[in-house]
């Protein structure tokens, strides 16, 4: 999918923060806009009080990456702009420069659909000062957005235990790039289908639906309406049967599905979009049994939830199909991800690489330094541990310890020699050029399943999950701690 093109036609290095641009600048007057460092992509909490999150959004920017550049109107843009004082923002110079910027970054990243945890970098990126610091806003937009919505899809896809969630969302969610990227998003994290049609289009993605009041309403009665929507589709109606009375609703699709039955057609369903859905659905699926209708499905929707949800199938709902929109497409409870992007390493003048760290009065916003991969330890298919390391560092076969960057007491022995590994950050790019191709949607949720499988379920559970462990491994946790004192006694010195 080309986003760049199809939805904005060509350029977006403008979908950035104005401070981006002036640090751009200001990189480029002091002499250090080619100077390379090293940043990283994570987040410090997951969303929802979950015990998990699913990466999603990196084929967008991949797109992003490979059409980075300042068109022309991009720059006529820049070279009109004021500062306070009336002269021009941006020196003449600097946007020559930008006008021929070609982006020559390395991008490591997890795939999309991989489950991902707090600190550990889901993107790194490597590259000249200038163009690391111009990719922090999009990409953060772009993964912060799709990640969190296919987490909350994951979370109500387990919710509904195998059963298909059709996405509803395209009338509630936050305008149309965010309803298409939610869609996107809710797909991956294992939702059957979209009801919207473009998101169908752009990205490959099962599109679905049923019917609404309206239908009903422009009829005399709810039979006729029923009868004329049997005539259109006469192998594929789910009648909406709460618009009056549902009870009667449920009877009246009964009489329209004999009278398909007669014909050799079969009706899908019935859909309950309001009142007590686990009274109604058992209502509905004693009177379709009993006319012989095992096989028919029981649609419901009204503001579901993951938690509405559990609810349901905790009272026994005769529900077999859900129907999701706002709450999963706004992620209702949790408006965003958090993920942050910080410089973790700067190449020196000596040719070295830098570890850098940020203090900061809370020890959970101290930075992991340095240059970083994540290994991922899996026990006969089960995900053991994650551990954070020093890319160029030995892991020492006979064992090791990894350390909670957020708790230095809890600890866990690794022996690798007893698990399968697999390094969770892939090349993306290297040196600007696309190394990796995303694989197409089908393949990126069998990943998000897969990934969610190779959990325990302790982990997955809504509420008070059981925390993963994920930790530094030792070299990694000493170079921080060195640091962290290194910085505090100049602190001390300075003050
Ligand atoms: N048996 C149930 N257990 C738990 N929650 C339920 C049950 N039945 C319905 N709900 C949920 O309760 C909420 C009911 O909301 P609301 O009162 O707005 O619905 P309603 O009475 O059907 O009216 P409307 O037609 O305006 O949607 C919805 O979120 C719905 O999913
Ligand atoms: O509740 P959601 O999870 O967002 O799912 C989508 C909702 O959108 C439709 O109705 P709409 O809300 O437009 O009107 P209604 O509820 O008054 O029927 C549909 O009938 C669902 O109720
Ligand atoms: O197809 C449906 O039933 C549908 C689509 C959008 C919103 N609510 C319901």
């Amino acid at each position: 999918m080309k986003i760049t093109k199809d939805l904005y036609q060509g350029s977006l290095a403008l979908l950035t923060d104005f401070y981006q641009l002036t640090m751009a600048y200001a990189y480029w007057k002091s002499g250090k806009g080619e100077q390379e460092a090293v940043f990283n992509l994570f987040f410090r909490k997951h969303p929802f009080q979950g015990g998990f999150t699913l990466a999603a959004g990196l084929d967008y920017v991949i797109d992003y990456c490979s059409n980075f550049r300042f068109g022309k109107e991009d720059i006529e843009y820049l070279s009109q702009m004021k500062a306070p004082d009336g002269s021009p923002q941006f020196e003449k110079g600097f946007l020559e420069y930008l006008s021929e910027l070609k982006f020559s970054c390395d991008i490591d990243a997890v795939e999309e659909g991989t489950v991902v945890f707090p600190n550990a970098p889901m993107v790194r990126v490597k590259g000249p000062l200038i163009q690391c610091q111009l990719l922090e806003t999009p990409l953060l937009n772009i993964l912060n957005f799709q990640s969190l919505i296919a987490t909350k899809a994951a979370r109500i896809n387990l919710a509904a235990k195998g059963e298909p969630v059709l996405e509803f969302g395209l009338r509630r969610a936050q305008g149309i790039d965010g309803a298409l990227a939610a869609s996107r998003a809710a797909y991956i994290g294992g939702c059957a289908s979209t009801s919207n049609v473009m998101a169908g289009k752009l990205f490959g993605i099962p599109v679905s639906g049923t019917h609404a009041h309206s239908w009903i309403m422009s009829f005399e009665t709810e039979l006729e309406a029923f009868e004329a929507y049997a005539d259109a589709f006469p192998n594929q109606c789910v009648f909406l049967v709460d618009t009056y009375d549902t009870i009667n609703g449920i009877k009246n699709a009964i009489k329209v599905g004999q009278a398909l039955r007669k014909k050799g057609k079969e009706m899908m369903g019935i859909r309950i979009d309001s009142g007590d859905l686990a009274y109604f659905s058992n209502q509905a699926r004693e009177l379709l049994d009993e006319a012989g209708f095992p096989e028919a499905k029981i649609v419901a929707s009204n503001d579901l939830d993951e938690h509405i949800i559990t609810s349901l199938k905790g009272q026994e709902a005769s529900i077999n199909v859900w129907g999701v929109g706002t709450k999963l497409v706004t992620a209702f409870d949790q408006p965003a991800l958090g993920a942050v992007y910080k410089l973790s390493a700067i190449k020196t003048e000596n040719g070295i690489f830098q570890p850098k760290i940020k203090i900061s009065q809370q020890s959970l916003k101290i930075n992991i330094p340095g240059i970083h991969n994540v290994k991922r330890y899996y026990s006969n298919d089960k995900a053991v541990a994650d551990m954070i390391y020093l890319e160029n560092e030995e892991i020492n076969p006979r064992g090791t310890v990894i350390i909670d960057p957020t708790d230095p007491t809890r600890r866990k022995r690794i022996m690798p020699a007893f698990y399968q590994e697999e390094d969770l950050l892939k090349p993306i790019f290297k040196k600007g050029k696309a190394v990796y191709q995303s694989p197409d949607i089908q393949k990126i949720r069998e990943r998000a399943q897969k990934q969610l499988d190779s959990f325990d379920k302790t982990h997955k559970r809504l509420v008070n999950p059981h925390l993963y462990p994920v930790g530094l491994e030792e070299n990694l946790h000493h170079l921080r701690m060195e640091l962290v004192l290194q910085a505090k006694k100049m602190e001390n010195g300075n003050a």
